[in-house]
């Protein structure tokens, strides 16, 4: 059993471990954290810069980050180091005295910064391009979006590649001693180092890896743990998620009965002040696509205008452009007499709400503070009153027990009825509805059209793209058949429906009827 004996008199020395156990801690430990979180902190400051570079629309700032980001990541770690920590020596010591300790941070850092930058670029591009449309649509500008909703929902994505990151960072701060470290700076590895030349074994190199385990293993869970509380958050009070037969019955016991949503009772009283849209040869084209051909169209305050038609008719594309989410090519387009394309868009969008198929909820919010973010954010009021608002939005909506859940807590006709509320508490003149029941289980469709139908009732004007002919009969004061571009028939729900006049509605109308 002599390689037993060999094995632990290497790697077991107890009082080996013990004697280096003081400097270890108070030397090594201490200047790893210290090299690894400086680094970690200019990476990510050096990374964001990348990361904005990298997303910009001109290549004049996309290509030095790329270069950047080739360059740092193909060379090892060991180079990069040793080129800036000997190659600026004197520079370093002119800046920063006779440590080459704060050249090793800027190199750790120069590395880091390339990864994290990718890390960042990643992660900011990942969010769905939906996030920034309801951000725009909620007023707010493209950098409020970025600030408020995008860039915080990216890095919360990539949280557990930084700390992957700053792990990184641990395990290279030993590459570090290749500058001649003084014996105060000594590094974890270096510690271990120094102390297994005085002993003859590896004892005290083992105690290094474990410190390095120490710091790695733990935070590692701790991330993952903070990664699923921020993507889960804190689940209200009440039931979560529950089937949608159990969300139809919900619906059905409320207060109001199952013809109006939960608490519309409460709002029934409510009489929205709806404004006036007068669309005027309208074109609109993605690139050479000519997506609408002259479009004329009237929408009188308070009433309900259905949009319907095949698909690529370009519905979504006529309701784009009465927030300005697409930009018109020509034409025009006056809400209540004035041209919108006059207005900054952030100020028209306060006044054009729109509702989205795919709900376009933060993901990261609760419901209440999905509702309430504008209304802080944008329309500046203060948090006891935005929510007041908002908690009268989300009953007006059936969702007051719900408020404290994120969407993911959510079926998806009541994350659509969060969007609604979201919409409804910027109090606009004029609310746009693209496809919003598409999305959504059919027992689930329902609640989102009552939901409507009694803010149609409630004066809201309402431009509706929608696939549901039924409630464009039962709703709608006029329904407006678009082909190719353009408006076909425009009229009541009977005239389109009981007495069509083109060839096109009526073969569109046996297709889906
Ligand atoms: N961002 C875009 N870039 C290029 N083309 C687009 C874009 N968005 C829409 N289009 C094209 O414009 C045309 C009209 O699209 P639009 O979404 O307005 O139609 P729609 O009637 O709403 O269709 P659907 O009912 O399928 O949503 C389609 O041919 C579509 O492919």
């Amino acid at each position: 059993m002599n390689w037993i004996d060999n094995l632990r008199r290497s790697f077991f020395d107890w009082s080996a471990m013990a004697d280096v156990l003081p400097s270890m801690i108070s030397i090594g430990l201490k200047n790893t954290l210290i090299l690894a979180a400086a680094s970690t902190v200019l990476g990510v400051i050096i990374g964001m810069v990348l990361a904005v570079m990298g997303i910009s629309q001109s290549r004049w700032l996309r290509l030095p980050a790329r270069i950047y980001t080739d360059i740092f990541r193909g060379l090892p770690a060991i180079v990069t180091i040793l080129i800036i920590g000997q190659g600026f020596a004197r520079i370093g010591r002119d800046i920063f005295g006779p440590s080459p300790f704060p050249l090793g941070i800027l190199a750790l850092s120069l590395i880091a910064g390339a990864y994290i930058g990718e890390i960042f670029r990643s992660g900011i591009q990942s969010v769905e391009r939906g996030q920034m449309e309801a951000c725009r649509a909620l007023s707010m500008s493209y950098g409020q979006g970025m600030r408020l909703i995008v860039i915080p929902q990216g890095v919360r994505r990539v949280l557990p590649a930084l700390v992957n990151q700053f792990i990184g960072n641990v395990k290279d701060s030993s590459l570090v001693y290749f500058l001649g470290l003084l014996a105060s700076e000594r590094e974890i590895f270096r510690v271990g180092q120094d102390q297994a030349v005085v002993t003859g074994n590896l004892s005290p190199l083992l105690l290094a890896g474990v410190f390095y385990l120490a710091i790695t293993v733990p935070l590692t869970h701790f991330v993952n743990h903070i990664d699923a509380r921020l993507r889960l958050g804190k689940q209200g009070r009440g039931p979560g998620p529950a089937s949608g037969l159990v969300e139809v019955s919900e619906l059905a016991a409320a207060p109001s009965g199952p013809h109006s949503i939960t608490g519309v009772a409460n709002c029934d009283n409510r009489h929205f002040r709806g404004g006036t849209l007068q669309i005027r040869d309208l074109s609109m084209a993605y690139g050479e696509l000519e997506v609408l051909k002259g479009v004329d169209l009237d929408i009188p305050a308070g009433t309900v205008t259905c949009i319907i038609g095949p698909s690529g008719s370009g519905k979504s594309t006529l309701l784009r452009c009465m927030n300005r989410l697409v930009e018109p090519k020509g034409g025009d387009i006056r809400l209540d007499g004035e041209s919108i394309l006059a207005m900054r868009p952030e100020k028209l969008r306060r006044r054009v709400g729109m509702v989205f198929q795919h709900f376009n909820l933060f993901p990261d919010h609760t419901a209440l503070e999905n509702v309430m973010l504008a209304l802080t954010k944008i329309k500046k009021m203060p948090r006891q009153e935005a929510r007041r608002v908002a908690e009268a939005r989300l009953a007006d909506v059936g969702l007051a027990a719900r408020r404290d859940h994120r969407p993911a807590g959510l079926s998806g006709g009541q994350q659509q009825r969060v969007a609604i509320a979201r919409a409804l508490a910027m109090d606009p003149e004029i609310i746009l509805f693209d496809e919003v029941t598409s999305a959504l289980d059919p027992e689930l469709v329902k609640g989102v059209l009552d939901l409507m139908a009694t803010l149609g009732r409630q004066g809201m004007t309402m431009a509706v793209v929608t696939h549901e002919m039924g409630f464009a009969r039962r709703v709608a004061d006029q329904v407006v058949f678009m082909d190719e571009g353009r408006i076909v028939e425009a009229g009541s729900p009977q005239q389109i429906f009981d007495d069509p006049q083109s060839v096109r509605l009526k073969r569109f109308l046996a297709e889906v009827l």
